[in-house]
């Protein structure tokens, strides 16, 4: 892949910072005061037990629900108000725990569809500038497949989506949040639901991207993924953050044994 591929760094900094999240739903506090920095560069997990509010803070931090108090600082600048579209633009991307590519559209077709702000958005653009728009969509398309290369996921790039299995699926997940050039991609794990070899692939790429420059922040249940592949882990469990240091010292503390072994800390 070619290093344009990855955006340049907007700042030295943390690329994403929590600050003093507050989350509630009715009298629940989901996420409770919970303050973190995301590392450039590093690959950093979250972990917790069920219902510790992992995913509550993904979804904060991606801007698809707002905080009760506290701000979410992307590349210096306090996001907390922004959309989730503007967050992708500003170099935040996300994939799901489940993904659902368009069946029926090719892999290409489904990556070419995470690109962001081209012309043949716009119908009248579409009609007025027609040769731009075949250009960019040339340009796209070239784009697209060299991501396809990257997830290993090439020889299949004019198939339909349905025919991959759910770890394949995983992958094009992975090549479609990377079309929007992410410095930063939240993981919903990534392990879920994926067969042992395919495993070791996801991991492997997730590697690869991340020595090309890019930032992972993951969920993920999966310990021994965690383990082999994060820089650092947070843990969450009864909507605060109970612990942060290397895979093997947060398995070492005795509030994430609690946590773990008691319910909530
Ligand atoms: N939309 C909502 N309305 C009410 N309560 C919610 C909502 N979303 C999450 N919660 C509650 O917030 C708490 C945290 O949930 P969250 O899904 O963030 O945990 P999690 O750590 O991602 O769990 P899991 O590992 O099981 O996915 C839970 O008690 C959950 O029931």
């Amino acid at each position: 892949m070619s290093s344009n591929l990855v955006r340049k760094a907007a700042s030295d900094g943390p690329v994403l910072a929590a600050r003093n999240i507050v989350r509630r739903f009715g009298g629940l506090y989901a996420v409770n005061d919970v303050s973190f920095e995301v590392r450039r560069g590093e690959i950093l997990g979250l972990i917790g037990p069920n219902g510790a509010g992992k995913t509550t803070m993904f979804d904060l931090l991606a801007g698809s629900i707002p905080p009760s108090s506290g701000d979410i600082v992307l590349n210096g600048a306090n996001v907390s108000g922004d959309a989730p579209h503007r967050r992708i633009r500003r170099g935040l991307g996300r994939t799901f725990q489940i993904p659902r590519p368009l069946a029926n559209l090719s892999l290409v077709e489904n990556v070419m569809l995470a690109g962001q702000g081209q012309t043949g958005e716009s119908l009248v653009a579409n009609f007025l500038r027609p040769f731009k728009v075949a250009a960019e969509e040339r340009v796209a398309e070239e784009k697209a497949m060299e991501l396809l290369d990257l997830v290993l996921l090439s020889r299949l790039a004019h198939e339909p989506a349905r025919v991959l299995s759910g770890g394949q699926r995983k992958l094009l997940e992975l090549a479609r949040v990377m079309m929007a050039d992410p410095e930063i991609i939240l993981l919903d794990e990534p392990a879920a639901g994926v067969n042992a070899t395919l495993l070791e692939v996801i991991m492997d790429r997730i590697r690869e991207i991340n020595a090309r420059g890019v930032t992972f922040l993951l969920i993920e249940h999966n310990i021994d993924m965690v383990t082999r592949l994060c820089h650092r882990v947070l843990v969450m469990a009864s909507g605060q953050l109970i612990c942060e240091g290397t895979a093997s010292e947060v398995a070492r503390d005795p509030r994430v044994i609690e946590a773990y072994l008691g319910g909530a800390a």
